[in-house]
């Protein structure tokens, strides 16, 4: 049986503000199964980056429980990696002490040569060797998000949440990043949680796409992306995605609160 790694439980959440409260969580639940892919779409403004701290413990709901591994979410955790539109890197530091740096918070006894070795393993996959003594700015944008993905698993996190990581990149840049995160995945088995506006972008690499609804968000629609584990590029123009693709569309229509258009 495959355990829920991470769990969601009626979460209600509301920010304080100068205007009073603003509800942004309202009974959410999700479950993201241990080794899959959950990436989470929602109209703007719903609540997606405030689930994803809540998941990294950054954050306490008012009410409801967030679990991960088995384990209540009480703070911030070693186990999770993250991965942000802007891949905030140092400057100061090279790629490979960019990469690095979980190590030497997460593993601080760990060997300098075995940090070397195992940050150079995961710049191999995402074919950034001969760019790890560079410094970010001297890298492209696509080419610094590689870089952070890096960094967000090289501790090899148990979940990696990732807030529209690919989100300013141009359409091919980005779809370069989708076939590097499949193929990191298929490397090294890893749970995500994606949030991300880009339909294709969710059912190209998840396991299951959940729809959040308009604020406060609740769970408003999941759905099981029936594609084969090992996906390229083309299932995406296959009638299969089309209608999947159609259907979240709809979703997001019914969480904005426009009309949906009836399709074939
Ligand atoms: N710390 C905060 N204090 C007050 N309000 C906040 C805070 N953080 C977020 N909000 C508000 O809560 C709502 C939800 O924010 P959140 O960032 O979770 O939404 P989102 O779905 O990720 O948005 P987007 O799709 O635009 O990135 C927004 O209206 C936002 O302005």
């Amino acid at each position: 049986m495959t355990e829920n790694l991470i769990e969601i439980k009626g979460v209600t959440h509301a920010y304080k503000t100068a205007s009073g409260p603003l509800p942004v969580l309202d009974g959410l639940n999700v479950s993201v199964p241990e080794g899959t892919f959950a990436a989470v779409v929602g109209p703007s403004g719903c609540g997606k980056s405030t689930l994803t701290k809540l998941v990294a413990g950054l954050m306490k709901p008012d009410s409801g429980e967030v679990w991960l591994h088995g384990e209540l979410v009480k703070g911030p955790r070693k186990t999770v990696g993250m991965a942000f539109q802007n891949p905030v890197l140092l400057e100061w530091r090279t790629i490979l002490d960019n990469v690095i740096l979980p190590l030497e918070i997460v593993a601080p006894k760990m060997s300098k040569a075995k940090c070397v070795a195992r940050a150079m393993e995961l710049l191999d996959m995402v074919g950034l060797v001969g760019f790890e003594h560079k410094r970010p700015s001297e890298l492209s944008g696509g080419m610094r998000q590689r870089a952070s993905l890096c960094r967000s698993l090289v501790h090899k996190p148990d979940v990696l949440i990732m807030d529209e990581p690919f989100g300013a990149l141009d359409a091919f840049t980005r779809e370069d990043l989708w076939q590097t995160m499949r193929d990191l995945r298929r490397a090294e088995p890893f749970t995500a949680v994606l949030i991300t506006h880009d339909l294709r972008e969710s059912v190209f690499l998840g396991d299951q796409v959940i729809v959040l609804s308009g604020r406060p968000a609740r769970s408003q629609y999941v759905m099981n992306v029936d594609l084969p584990e090992d996906r390229t590029l083309d299932v995406l123009f296959t009638p299969k995605a089309a209608d999947m693709l159609h259907r979240l569309r709809d979703q997001i229509k019914i969480a904005q609160g426009r009309d949906v258009e009836a399709h074939s």
